[in-house]
């Protein structure tokens, strides 16, 4: 048997009509604003996908791109500049930013109700409380795409490949505010194989290609491919796009994301629904659980 493919194109759709509808709503369009410093080629073509996806949903989309030298200290002042701005609902920094920045300075400095990304130590807070807030896209872009294939979540054996600040860590938050059973596999788990074949919901965030073979997923599993990583051709072919799943686990999985086009397009869907949340908070609305 062959596993169920779970493309994101269309649940992203499904998400991004929601998006529009309810920016309509809003008094005035939701506006995002994005920061990136340098000319890091998988930035720069991130963030043009993003604020072309941000205008299409009918949301105004504000880019900054600054020199590489950009100081930490005019980061910063560029950023209490937006938190003051009543114009600007979200606010995104790229990452990763050059060395002589420091992420953790910058992200605390985003006004945790203009923190589209949900990295702010407020946001991590009350996502593992449990409370509604902004979460981060990725995880939350994920559970969208379960919800609308029609997937389980409450009371699945989850396991979370990766323990990383913007995927593994928030995805298992998640998966146990949605009632499931949730391990936290890394590096240094012995015998992953054994974890990761208990696993009904498996899902792998650590940048290792096909590190996940058809031998470490029980039969009938949901497997979410969260990697993206560049394989160089061979021979001076080209370069692509391969997951952290093996694609021969689709013969032993029960459904199984793609990459490229399965989590990635999620993410960006997400982030644009975390921007009219973000519309809706300051508006007087509460955040999503
Ligand atoms: N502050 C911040 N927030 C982020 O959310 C953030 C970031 N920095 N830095 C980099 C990572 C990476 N990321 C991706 C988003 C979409 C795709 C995506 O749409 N990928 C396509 C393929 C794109 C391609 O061809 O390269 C796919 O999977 O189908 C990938 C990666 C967001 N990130």
């Amino acid at each position: 048997m062959t596993a169920r493919l779970l493309p994101g194109a269309p649940a992203a759709a499904a998400l991004l009509a929601d998006v529009a509808a309810r920016a309509a709503r809003l008094p005035a369009p939701p506006r995002l604003v994005m920061v990136r410093l340098g000319d890091d080629p998988a930035s720069v073509s991130y963030v043009r996908g993003k604020d072309r996806q941000a205008r299409a949903a009918g949301l105004e989309s504000t880019v900054h791109a600054l020199p590489e030298a950009t100081t930490q200290a005019e980061l910063l002042a560029l950023i209490a500049g937006l938190n003051a701005d009543p114009a600007v609902n979200g606010i995104l920094v790229q990452l990763p930013l050059p060395a002589h920045v420091s992420e953790q300075a910058v992200l605390h400095a985003i006004d945790p109700r203009k923190d589209v990304d949900g990295f702010h130590p407020v946001n991590v807070g009350e996502l593992w409380a449990g409370r509604p807030a902004l979460r981060p896209c990725t995880p939350a872009g994920i559970l969208f795409l379960l919800d609308h294939y029609g997937l389980p979540v409450v009371g699945q054996r989850a396991v979370v490949v990766g323990r990383s600040h913007i995927v593994g860590r928030p995805l298992a938050g998640l998966l146990l505010n949605r009632d499931a059973t949730v391990t936290v596999a890394h590096s240094r788990t012995p015998d992953l194989a054994a974890v990761t074949r208990e696993a009904d919901l498996l899902c792998v965030a650590v940048g290792q290609p096909h590190l996940i073979t058809p031998g470490m997923v029980k039969a009938g599993a949901t497997v979410i491919d969260v990697g993206i990583n560049r394989v160089p051709g061979q021979d001076g072919g080209k370069a692509h796009l391969t997951g952290d799943v093996d694609p021969a686990v689709a013969e032993v999985a029960g459904a199984i994301t793609p990459v490229p086009g399965g989590v990635g397009p999620m993410t960006i869907a997400q982030l644009l629904a975390n921007t009219v949340t973000a519309a809706e908070m300051q508006a007087g609305g509460q955040g999503t659980r």
